[in-house]
């Protein structure tokens, strides 16, 4: 058992009492001049011995209660052997050399919960072989998922969290499972105040939601940005699912794409999607923002938008040669479902087959489909993208498959990769034929992650 960990009389505590995190430890230190701290410290190669910065606010480097003198603060732990603390000795002595010796003494400290860092309180509270290490935080708001031996523990947990973490006012457990269309999540409270509404920023972007009421995932600002970033001015971005904004938000400011069109079913996230365009001082009529089914929108809202603008540009005399030619970009992030959006695309444009025939310039379709790849059993990497390429071509039912690219997002959990599947959909396959419509497939639940438990990384 380490010296620098908080009493074990905390073990298996479930209500945070922090006058049991109390302990007094003996640090082992030299006193020095305080002049002679700076080049001490940048000339003997101290760092791995000294007291480190994990007992915060103690320090390497302390005032000692005679006037002008400074402790050196050494970690016991470290400096436990009598030749060790001789040769540290003689090397900071060989530094000052003023004729004095160097004197080891001690200091007695008294460590309260505020030295302990998180995941030391946990190590302590939690039963030998339990251990909780990671959560997400979205403004305020630290969310944290737990596995089933843990939950006895989420209250101090979140205590612990809320005492700790900065910003944090409010802690929550979020369902293992996202049963809802609009995936937000269902929330419990486990410490602080009753509050989701919350900001974060994301590629310099403010982003402003009710947590408990809107998707959100701070892990997608990558992907995000990846395809933000694949626009140009001249792109026409339609986001199908567009929740508060987090692709046509940074798309619109950094890229200035020629037209953008944002939905989302529910319609608080239209809402919050609304207040962030402001937010961000985008003027509203760059993005046209509506509150609808995803099938629906793509048949009727883009099928109209597209052949209004192609024909606006077949009928206009400007030419340039240097301007980037236009290309579509349909975006749809909803992994546990989108695929069955796919369909729709197939005689969105019958309507327009006449009006079709006189536009010159037909601009390509890009798709950018989200979806899970999840197997039942262990199999190799490359089945995941396999999979995901077969699920996009079973509901494209076209004689070859659309699919042009699989990016691969993130692992989710053992066995569950999320993929953006690129498709690039054909003029053929617009004006082909409606497929007769398909029964409504159900949602799928969805597991939010794996068990904090199995993972060790601190998100803080
Ligand atoms: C996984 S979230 C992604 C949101 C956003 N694109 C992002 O990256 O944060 C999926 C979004 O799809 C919306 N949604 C669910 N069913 C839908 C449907 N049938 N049509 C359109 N949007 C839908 C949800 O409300 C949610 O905002």
């Amino acid at each position: 058992m380490s010296l620098l960990q908080p009493p074990e009389a905390v073990r298996g505590m479930t209500k945070l009492d922090k006058e049991a995190f109390r302990l007094t430890v003996d640090l082992p230190v030299i006193e020095i001049e305080a002049s002679d701290v700076g080049s001490v410290t940048r000339r003997v190669r101290l760092e791995s011995f000294l007291i480190g910065h994990k007992l915060r606010p103690l320090k390497n480097t302390m005032d000692s209660e005679k006037e002008g003198k400074k402790y050196l603060v050494f970690n016991p732990e470290k400096v436990e052997k009598n030749d060790l603390k001789e040769k540290i000795g003689a090397l900071i002595k060989r530094e000052i050399d003023d004729g004095q010796p160097i004197n080891w003494t001690t200091l007695s400290k008294e460590l309260t919960f505020d030295n302990w860092d998180t995941k030391s309180i946990f190590k302590a509270i939690l039963p030998v072989g339990i251990e909780y290490s990671s959560y997400t935080q979205t403004g305020h708001i630290i969310h944290c998922n737990f596995a089933d031996e843990v939950l006895p523990f989420r209250h101090i947990i979140a205590e612990v969290l809320l005492n700790k973490v900065k910003n944090c006012k409010t802690v929550v457990q979020k369902g293992n499972i996202i049963t809802n269309v609009y995936r937000n999540l269902d929330l419990e409270l486990l410490a602080g105040e009753e509050n989701y509404e919350t900001e974060i920023k994301e590629s310099g972007l403010r982003f402003k939601m009710d947590f408990s009421k809107v998707y959100w995932n701070s892990r997608l600002s990558h992907e995000h940005e990846r395809v933000a970033g694949l626009f140009n001015n001249q792109s026409i971005v339609y986001d199908a699912c567009c929740g508060i904004g987090p692709f046509v938000l940074p798309a619109t400011l950094k890229k200035k794409p020629r037209r953008v069109m944002a939905n989302d079913l529910n319609p608080e996230s239209v809402k919050w999607l609304k207040v962030n365009v402001a937010l961000n001082k985008i003027k509203d009529d760059r993005i046209e923002i509506h509150n609808m089914d995803a099938k629906q929108f793509i048949k009727e809202n883009i099928a109209n938008d597209v052949i209004r603008l192609m024909k606006e540009e077949s009928g206009s005399e400007d030419f340039d040669e240097n301007k980037l030619e236009s290309e579509i970009h349909v975006v749809m992030n909803l992994p546990a479902y989108a695929v069955n959006f796919l369909p729709a695309f197939r005689g969105a444009l019958k309507k327009f087959e006449t009006e079709l025939k006189e536009i010159n310039k037909k601009w390509k379709w890009n798709v950018y489909c989200y979806l899970f790849a999840k197997s039942q059993v262990d199999v190799p990497d490359e089945w995941y993208e396999e999979e995901a390429r077969r699920m996009c071509d079973e509901k494209t039912k076209w004689d070859k498959s659309l699919v042009v690219n699989c990016h691969n997002v993130r692992t989710v959990s053992s066995r569950k990769e999320m993929f953006c599947v690129q498709l690039e959909i054909p003029y053929e396959f617009l004006l082909a034929e409606p497929l007769p419509e398909e029964p409504e497939v159900p949602f799928e639940p969805e597991e939010v992650e794996e068990p904090s438990c199995k993972k060790m990384k601190m998100d803080n």
